[in-house]
């Protein structure tokens, strides 16, 4: 017999994938720190954007709901590269010692990332509205990933900004 998962489950879900693409944004400032490749990438983010429209497109979701939803977490992934710099910069001695492989390592990471993103947006399309529920589910989802993840403020405060637009539809 299969049991399907609650509602509150995808939602959790949801909320650890932000929480996984913000950590992975260690990886990719550690990719870039210290040489001349930027925080910034508007080709890549429009790239990341593209994909995420197509497929949810194919996973019968609005389009411009899922790019805002993607910019969201662009954004938040750009604050906490913002953040570590500025901590590497302040504290050499916390520079990591490796420097992953931006494009062959950490953003076909990311792109795996994103297509379960739209699994988990698609499975909670009918709970992910501007209602109480909504907003304490979300509420309990971040309150968990936060210890599962072990975020330290910087990340906590972009897991934040990351979810905002969940509760919105
Ligand atoms: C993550 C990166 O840094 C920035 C954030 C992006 C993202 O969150 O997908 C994409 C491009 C960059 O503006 C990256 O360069 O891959």
């Amino acid at each position: 017999m299969t049991t399907a998962l609650p509602p509150s489950s995808d939602l959790k879900e949801l909320v650890s994938l932000a929480a996984e693409r913000l950590l992975l944004a260690d990886r990719v400032a550690a990719a870039k720190f210290g040489t001349d490749q930027p925080i910034d990438d508007p080709a890549r983010e429009q790239q990341v954007l593209d994909r995420a429209a197509a497929m949810a497109t194919e996973a019968g979701l609005d389009p411009a709901e899922t790019v805002a939803f993607f910019r969201a977490q662009i954004e938040m992934s750009k604050t906490v590269q913002r953040g570590l710099f500025d901590r590497w910069t302040r504290h050499p001695e916390r520079v990591p010692a490796e420097r992953p492989d931006l494009v062959t390592e950490v953003r076909p990471h990311l792109d795996r990332i994103t297509a379960a993103f739209v699994g988990r947006l698609a499975a909670t399309a009918n709970l992910r509205a501007a209602t109480r529920r909504c907003r304490d589910l979300l509420l309990l989802a971040e309150g968990e990933a936060d210890r599962r993840h072990r975020l330290d403020p910087l990340h906590e405060k972009a897991l934040r900004g990351a979810i905002a637009p969940i509760c919105t539809g």
